[in-house]
Parts: C-alpha cells; structure tokens; sequence
C-alpha cells in the first residue's frame, strides 16, 4: 500500500519520516479473560491528523487509557516524546500527562466555573500564576472564536460552543498530542463540520498532532491523512486516508467504510450469480489520476461491446481523488479480468457476477 504525501490535505516533507509523538510497541492489556489490547503496534508522527477507528469493544477506550497513563499495560512499550511511561511512578507520570491534550466527547466541563476558568485550570494545576493563565486562556479564546463568552457559564453555551471550550481546555497545557475521543459524536452534522475545521485550523497552524478516535468514518474522510484500524485489540489496517477508503482490505474495515462506500444497489448485487448468462457486473477502484480514466470505453474498446455505468463516482478525500465504480457489459469474467490485468495493479477490478438472461 502506498504511503500517503499529505497530511490533511498540506503536502509536508516525508512525514512517514517524522518524530514519532507517541509511539505503541507491543502493548497488552487484559481484563480477567478479556484481553482488550493485543501485542498492539501504532505510531503517531508529529504534525499528522492520524483516525483510529475500530467497533464497540475494539479496545479504542483501553488504548487512549494506556496512552495518557490511566491504565497500565500488562507488556509493551508506550514513549511520548521519546520517554518511555509505562514504568514511570504516578507521580513522575503528571508532566507527561499534560503533553497530552484530551477532547471528550461530552465536553466535561465544569459546570461551577466559567468558561475562561474552564480552560486556565490545567494552567492552573500546573502552577501557572494567575494573570499569565488569563491571558493564556483568553488567547486560546480567541482562537476557538469564543473570547466574547469567557465570562459565561456551561450551561449558556450550546453543544459546539462547549466543545470549542474542550478544545480551549486541551491546547492550553501546549501538548504534544490532541487526544480527541469522540468528539463530535453527540453534535449535530453543521456544528461537527464547524468544530472538524476548527481542528485541523489548529493542525496546520500551530503544527499539532492529533490522534482522532472515532467511529464515524466521515470525521476520518474529512481530516484525517492517515488511517488505522482497530480490532479485538489489534491495528488490523493502517495507511493514509484516500489509500484505505479507495480499498479497505481487512473485513472488518470494509464493513466499518461499507455506509460511505458506493454499494452496488441491493437490489442489483441480489440478482447476480457466477453462472450466469446475462450481462457481466464488475467493479472498478481507482485513486488519484488514475481515478479520472474513461473506464467504459477503456473496457469497451477491448471487450467489443459497449460498457454502461451502473452506478458509483468520484469521491475526493483529502487531495485525492477516489473512484469507485460498477459497469455492465455483454462480457464474460475472463475477458474483463485479462483488460484489468493490462491496466495495471493501481487499478483495482473486480467481477462481481452475471445477471440472468441470455447472451
Ligand atoms: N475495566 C474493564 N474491566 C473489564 N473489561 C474491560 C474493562 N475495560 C475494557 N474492557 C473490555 O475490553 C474490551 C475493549 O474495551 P474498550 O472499552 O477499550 O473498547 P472500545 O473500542 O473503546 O469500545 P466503545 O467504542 O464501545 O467504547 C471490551 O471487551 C471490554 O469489555
């Protein structure tokens, strides 16, 4: 699989290649039987936008605990910034704690203090002196567009205005790593699009990095330059964005994209067998520029018969193009395989059946 160029749609210099912020080797946790984590392996480079995705119960919860030190893993190897924490006392744990920044997905506010004392208190349990921690704050408030609100309390703010004092709140320690679970998933599709633009503002401005856990794959299209997923406690899928979207290889990948995917209509795919007489179905998947190519009269010109779209696209997740398409043609499964064989790897074909009838 490729590795992506881009990170968030901004063309950075190799960052396959940059620091690792946080970095998981072999980590298991278990729960009596349950083993939640799985010898799990993930890297976080400096300045990407990286989407954890996984099912309930996939062990996402586990992981972010394990990472800003709430759990303890049973074996393996968690560094931020280099340093190794699984060992370190609770102690010793609190600086590192506070190069991590966490958006919840319920805000977690404190609904006795105001806005502005919302987002100074982790400057002030780190011993920040009072003017500096307001001006810090008020900064921060400004950045999240919410300065004129410092004054309010929680419950004056809507969803949105709450999530933006939760980012407030996680930048305010400078750390390392946004941590951000679930955070759009209570609001609405405006206001989750309002507070996506707001983090990756933050990502190509102030250089963040970001570790995105969610469970919805359009937050990961939107933001994400690279992708990994989660299963029964192991990254089972990994790579940038546009890449996995355009051909999720792991099941559980292809049904966690299957709702953002075009499908072949049901309706269709019911009324295809591998015997059949009638018209071949095949799908076609193709990324970047490859994704533009005339497809119909490519497999036309060689199956000497006309190819029809049935359904699918261009999709563009980051900078990329993604197509996905179906065609129809009077064409048999051999025919169609040995044209996608001559238009190379990069582009993926696949024969899904024939319908019934006559050829
Ligand atoms: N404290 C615990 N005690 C017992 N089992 C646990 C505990 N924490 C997690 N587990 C188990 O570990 C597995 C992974 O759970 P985890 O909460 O990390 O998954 P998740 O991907 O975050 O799920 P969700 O999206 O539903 O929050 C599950 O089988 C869960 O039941």
């Amino acid at each position: 699989m490729k590795m992506d160029k881009t990170i968030a749609g901004q063309p950075l210099a190799g960052p396959e290649t940059a620091p690792a912020v946080a970095e998981i080797r072999g980590v298991t946790r278990t729960f009596g039987s349950a083993r939640a984590l799985d010898s799990i392996s993930l890297t976080v480079r400096k300045g990407e936008i990286l989407g954890l995705i996984g099912r309930s119960g996939a062990g996402k919860s586990t992981l972010i605990r394990c990472l800003n030190g709430l759990e303890r893993p049973d074996s393996g190897s968690i560094r931020i910034e280099g340093q190794e924490i699984t060992d370190l006392s609770d102690r010793a744990l609190q600086p590192l704690r506070r190069r991590i920044g966490m958006v919840f997905q319920h805000f977690n506010l404190l609904s006795a203090k105001t806005v502005i004392d919302n987002v100074a208190l982790p400057l002030k349990i780190a011993g920040v002196a009072p003017a500096e921690r307001r001006r810090r704050a008020l900064e921060l408030l400004d950045l999240v567009g919410l300065a004129a609100r410092a004054d309010a309390y929680p419950s004056a703010l809507s969803g949105g205005q709450k999530q933006r004092v939760g980012i407030a709140r996680a930048l305010s320690a400078n750390p390392a790593l946004l941590l951000s679970d679930e955070a759009t998933s209570a609001l609405d599709p405006e206001t989750t699009h309002s507070i996506l633009d707001l983090i990756r503002d933050i990502n190509r401005n102030l250089g963040l990095t970001v570790l995105l856990i969610t469970h919805e794959m359009d937050v990961v299209r939107s933001i994400a330059g690279r992708v990994a997923v989660i299963d029964r406690g192991r990254i089972v899928e990994e790579g940038a964005v546009a890449d996995v979207f355009a051909r999720p290889v792991h099941a559980v990948t292809q049904s966690l994209l299957a709702g953002i995917r075009p499908q072949l209509p049901a309706f269709l795919l019911g009324r295809l067998g591998v015997n059949g007489t009638g018209p071949a179905v095949f799908s076609v998947d193709a990324v970047g520029a490859d994704a533009g190519r005339d497809f119909a009269r490519l497999f036309g010109e060689t199956l000497g018969a006309p190819v029809h779209l049935v359904h699918g696209g261009i999709d563009h997740i980051g900078d990329q193009p993604v197509g996905r398409f179906f065609f129809r043609a009077e064409a048999d499964r051999l025919a169609i395989l040995a044209r996608a064989e001559s238009l190379g790897p990069a582009i993926h074909v696949e024969f899904l059946g024939h319908e019934p009838g006559s050829r």
